[in-house]
C-alpha cells in the first residue's frame, strides 16, 4: 500500500476539519491549540480569536472547569475516551448544550495535548425536555382524572390510571399486563362486547358503549366506555378507553324505569276501575254489559241494571269527615259484591253511587231476591273508628230488554227509578216504569246541564241593593246567582241550588260565586263608585266541605277587594252543627276581615248562644215574617222581637222581602237597621246595578230623605208579569 506524499495528506487533513459537521478542537496545555470553524461557531468565536484562548473560557466558573479537568484526566491519561454532555459557555455568556468526546493524542505524554469533538446538542435537549414535560403532563391527568383511563396493546392492559383500578377494585399496578377480559363478565361477554365495537374500533371511528363490567371481587359495576384505536404503524393495536362508573345513574334509570310502569299498569287499571274501591268503573261495566245482553239475547234471559244510592250517606261523610267516608265506601264496596254472582258486575260511580250488571236473569222478577239481598246485607252495622254505622240504600232498577236496549237508556231509567225510590222515603227500591213522573226527568236534566254551565259560563250574578233605614243610603247588596239556560232561559236558584248540593257541584259554583262577586265589586271600586257590602250566600254543604277557607282568601286576594266588604251568609241551621272544627273556620273567615250574616233569621232554631260564640254581624229577619207584618200581629211581635235581641246583642238587622213602604216605614219604627226588597228594587245585572247606583247617587244627594220617601221606593217592578228580575 502506498502512501499519498504529506502534503496531500495534510491538504485531506485541512479538508476534514475545515468540513466536519462536528466541532474539533486540540488543546495542549490546557490552551487551544488549533480548532475547526464548527467547533469556533459552536461557542460563538472565530477560530483565529478561539485559538491561543485558555480550555477554561468554554466553562461558566473556574470550578466549572476543574470539575471536566478532574474527571477527564485519569481517562485521558489511560488513553481512554473521555465522554460527556455537559452544558457550556458560549463567547457572548449564553449556555450551549455540548456533547463531548476526548482523547489523548498520545498517552504516553500529554505534552502532546488532545483531541476534542464537540457536537451542539441543545436542540435534542430541549426536545427531550419537552418531552419530559409532556410526559409528565400526561402522568398528572392520569392520576388525577375522575374517569378510569386505560390503554391496551393488542389486548393486554398496558397502562391503565389509579381511577380505573379503584372502579374495579385493583390494586395499584395489578392489572398491567393482564388481558383486558379481566373485567369482563366471561369469556363470552368479552367477546360480545368485541364483536358489539370491534369493526367501528378497526375502523378508526371513537366507540361509546354502556357494559356492565367485573370488579375483582365478581360484583358488577355498568360502566360508560369511550375508546378510540391509536394510530399506529406495525401490528401494535394501542386502544385507549375512556370508562365512567355510571352504576348510580342506572340504578335511578332502573328505579324510574319500575316507577313508570308501575304508572302505566296503574294507569291502564284505572282506566277500567275506581281508585277506591278497586271495582270496575263505567268504561268496563258498560263492555261487559255489551257482553251480557249478547249473552242474554242468545238464552233469551234478562238483564237488570240497579242503580244503587246510599241514603244519608253525605251526612255520613259531612260528621265523621271523608277518611272515614273513603273506608265506609270500602267496606260497602265489598259487602255489595258478596251479594253479586261471579258473573254479574258491581260497579262504582263515584260519590256514594254504585251500578250493579246482574246476568241471567231467567225472568223480569229474577232480580228481585238480588235486591231484597243487597238491602238486608247493608243495615248489617259497619264498624268505622269505633263508630257503628247502619246503612240503608235507594235502588233503581231498569231491565234489558224491556226498557231499553242500550247502556246509556238503561242507566239513565235506572237512575229515574232511583230518585222514585228516594222520592217514596228512600230505604227502598224501585222499577222504572213508563209513566214516571217528569220530576226524575227534570231533576236528571238539571244535573246534566248545570255542569255544562258551570263550564260554558251561563251562571251569572245579579245583584239586589240593601238600604240603611236611617239615613236612607245604599250600603250594600245581595249577590244572587242565575243560570242562564240555553233553552229555558233564566232559572231561579231555588229550583237549581239542591240540584248542586246534592251532586256536589255546589263547591265548584260556590267558588266561582265568591270569585265573581269579589272580582265585580273591585271593579266598582276601581270605577269610582261608594265602597258597598256585597253579600254571598254560602251553602251549607260548601261549608262542610271542601276548602271555603281556601276560596274566600284566594277570591279577595285575586281582586284585590278589601275583606271587610265582603259578607258571608250563613244559614242558622248551619250553625247547629256545632263543631269545633266549624268554630274554628268560622273564626279563621272572621280573622281575614269577613263579615258574617245569618240568613232567613227566625226560621231556624234560634239559639243566641252560636250567635255569640261565631261572632255573627248580622242577623237577615227572614221574608216570610217580614211580608205580613202589618196584618200578622204575631210576625210583627217576632220581628220587633228579633230587632231587640239583636241590638241586645251588638248586632244588625236587614229586613228581607220589604215590598211597601208602608212595612219600610214599621220595621224602622222597630228599630231595625237596613232593608231589601222589591220596594226598593229587584235583584238586577252588574250593569243594571251600577247604573242604579250611579242614578241613585245623584238623586239621593238632592232629595236625601229617608226610606219611605225613597227616590227608587216605588219602582213599579213587583207586577207578577215581569221576568225573574230586573236589568236582564
Ligand atoms: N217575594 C220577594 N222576594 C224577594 C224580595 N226581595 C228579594 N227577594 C228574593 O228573596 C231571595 C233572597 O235571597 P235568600 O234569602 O238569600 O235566598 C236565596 C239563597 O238561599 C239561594 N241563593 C241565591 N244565590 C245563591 C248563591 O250564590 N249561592 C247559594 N248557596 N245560594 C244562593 O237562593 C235563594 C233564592 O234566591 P232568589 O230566587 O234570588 O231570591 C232572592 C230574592 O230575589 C221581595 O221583596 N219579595
Amino acid at each position: 500500500m502506498t502512501h499519498p506524499p504529506p502534503s496531500q495528506l495534510e491538504l485531506e487533513y485541512q479538508a476534514i476539519l475545515q468540513n466536519a459537521g462536528v466541532g474539533i478542537l486540540f488543546t495542549r496545555n490546557r490552551r487551544f491549540e488549533h480548532c475547526n470553524p464548527r467547533a469556533a461557531e459552536i461557542f460563538g468565536w472565530t477560530p483565529d480569536a478561539l485559538v491561543g484562548q485558555p480550555g477554561s473560557v468554554l466553562y461558566f466558573s473556574e470550578a466549572d472547569y476543574t470539575d471536566i479537568g478532574r474527571r477527564a484526566s485519569p481517562l485521558l491519561a489511560a488513553g481512554q475516551l473521555f465522554e460527556q454532555e455537559r452544558l457550556m459557555r458560549r463567547r457572548d455568556g449564553s449556555a450551549v448544550f455540548c456533547q463531548l468526546r476526548a482523547k489523548s493524542i498520545n498517552p504516553h505524554d500529554s505534552a502532546d495535548g488532545t483531541i476534542w469533538i464537540v457536537e451542539d446538542i441543545s436542540e435534542r435537549k430541549r426536545a427531550e425536555q419537552e418531552l419530559r414535560l409532556l410526559l409528565l403532563h400526561q402522568q398528572a391527568i392520569l392520576d388525577n382524572a375522575s374517569v378510569g383511563i386505560l390503554f391496551t396493546c393488542n389486548g393486554l392492559i398496558q397502562h391503565c390510571n389509579p381511577r380505573f383500578e379503584e372502579l374495579l377494585g385493583y390494586e395499584r399496578g395489578q392489572l398491567l399486563g393482564q388481558s383486558a377480559q379481566v373485567f369482563f363478565k366471561s369469556a363470552d361477554d368479552y367477546q360480545r362486547f368485541g364483536a358489539a365495537i370491534g369493526d367501528d374500533l378497526a375502523a378508526g371511528q371513537r366507540i361509546e358503549i354502556e357494559w356492565r363490567n367485573r370488579r375483582i371481587d365478581d360484583s358488577l359495576v355498568w360502566m360508560r366506555i369511550m375508546a378510540r384505536a391509536l394510530p399506529q404503524a406495525g401490528d401494535e393495536k394501542i386502544t385507549i378507553w375512556i370508562t365512567e362508573d355510571i352504576e348510580q345513574r342506572k340504578a335511578t334509570e332502573a328505579q324510574l324505569a319500575a316507577a313508570h310502569a308501575e304508572l302505566q299498569q296503574r294507569a291502564a287499571y284505572l282506566t277500567f276501575h275506581d281508585a277506591l274501591t278497586g271495582l270496575p268503573n263505567r268504561q268496563l261495566l258498560q263492555e261487559r254489559f255489551s257482553l251480557a245482553i249478547a249473552h242474554a239475547d242468545r238464552e233469551c234471559q234478562r238483564v237488570a241494571l240497579l242503580y244503587l244510592d246510599l241514603d244519608n250517606f253525605k251526612h255520613i261523610n259531612d260528621t265523621l269527615g271523608h277518611a272515614c267516608g273513603d273506608a265506609l265506601l270500602q267496606q260497602v264496596a265489598q259487602q255489595l259484591q258478596q251479594c253479586l254472582r261471579q258473573t254479574d258486575t258491581l260497579s262504582r260511580q263515584g260519590g256514594d253511587e254504585f251500578i250493579a250488571l246482574l246476568t241471567d236473569l231467567k225472568d223480569n222478577q229474577a232480580a228481585a231476591p238480588v235486591l231484597a239481598k243487597l238491602m238486608a246485607n247493608l243495615e248489617q252495622p259497619f264498624v268505622l273508628d269505633g263508630h257503628e254505622l247502619a246503612l240503608t240504600c235507594s235502588i233503581g232498577v231498569a231491565l234489558y230488554p224491556d226498557d231499553g236496549r242500550d247502556f246509556d237508556t238503561l242507566l239513565r231509567k235506572a237512575d229515574m227509578a232511583l230518585y222514585r225510590a228516594k222520592d217514596l222515603g228512600r230505604n227502598s227500591h224501585h222499577y222504572f216504569n213508563e209513566d214516571m213522573g217528569q220530576q226524575a226527568g227534570e231533576h236528571l236534566r238539571l244535573r246534566a246541564g248545570l255542569r255544562r254551565a258551570l263550564e260554558h259560563g251561563e251562571l251569572l250574578l245579579h245583584y239586589q241593593p240593601q238600604f240603611d233605614l236611617r239615613s236612607g243610603a245604599l250600603v250594600g247588596a245581595e249577590a244572587l246567582l242565575r243560570w242562564q239556560h240555553p233553552e229555558q232561559g233564566l232559572i231561579a236558584p231555588a229550583r237549581f241550588i239542591p240540584v248542586a248540593e246534592e251532586s256536589g257541584l255546589i263547591a265548584p259554583i260556590g267558588a266561582w260565586v265568591l270569585e265573581e262577586v269579589c272580582r265585580q265589586g273591585r271593579a266598582w271600586l276601581d270605577a269610582g263608585l261608594p265602597p258597598l257590602q256585597l253579600a254571598v250566600n254560602l251553602s251549607a254543604v260548601q261549608f262542610k266541605r271542601g276548602d271555603l277557607e281556601a276560596t274566600v282568601q284566594q277570591a279577595l286576594a285575586r281582586s284585590g277587594l278589601p275583606a271587610h266588604l265582603l259578607e258571608l251568609e250563613l244559614t242558622e241551621s248551619l250553625l247547629l252543627h256545632n263543631t269545633d272544627a266549624m268554630l274554628a273556620l268560622v273564626r279563621r273567615l272572621k280573622l281575614m276581615g269577613v263579615k258574617l250574616s245569618i240568613d232567613d233569621f227566625g226560621t231556624g232554631y234560634s239559639s243566641l248562644s252560636y250567635l255569640k260564640r261565631f261572632e255573627v254581624d248580622k242577623l237577615k229577619i227572614d221574608q216570610s215574617f217580614v211580608r205580613d207584618l202589618l196584618t200578622d200581629p204575631d210576625d210583627a211581635a217576632i220581628v220587633r222581637a228579633i230587632v231587640q235581641m239583636a241590638a241586645g246583642l251588638g248586632l244588625r238587622t236587614l229586613a228581607e222581602g220589604v215590598e211597601s213602604a208602608a212595612v219600610a216605614e214599621r220595621i224602622a219604627q222597630f228599630g231595625c237597621d237596613e232593608a231589601q226588597g222589591y220596594h226598593y228594587a229587584r235583584p238586577m245585572t252588574a250593569p243594571a246595578f251600577k247604573e242604579f247606583l250611579q242614578r241613585y247617587a245623584a238623586t239621593a244627594g238632592l232629595k236625601g230623605n229617608g226610606f219611605a220617601r225613597h227616590p227608587f221606593s216605588v219602582t213599579a217592578t213587583d207586577s207578577p208579569k215581569k221576568p225573574l228580575d230586573h236589568g236582564h
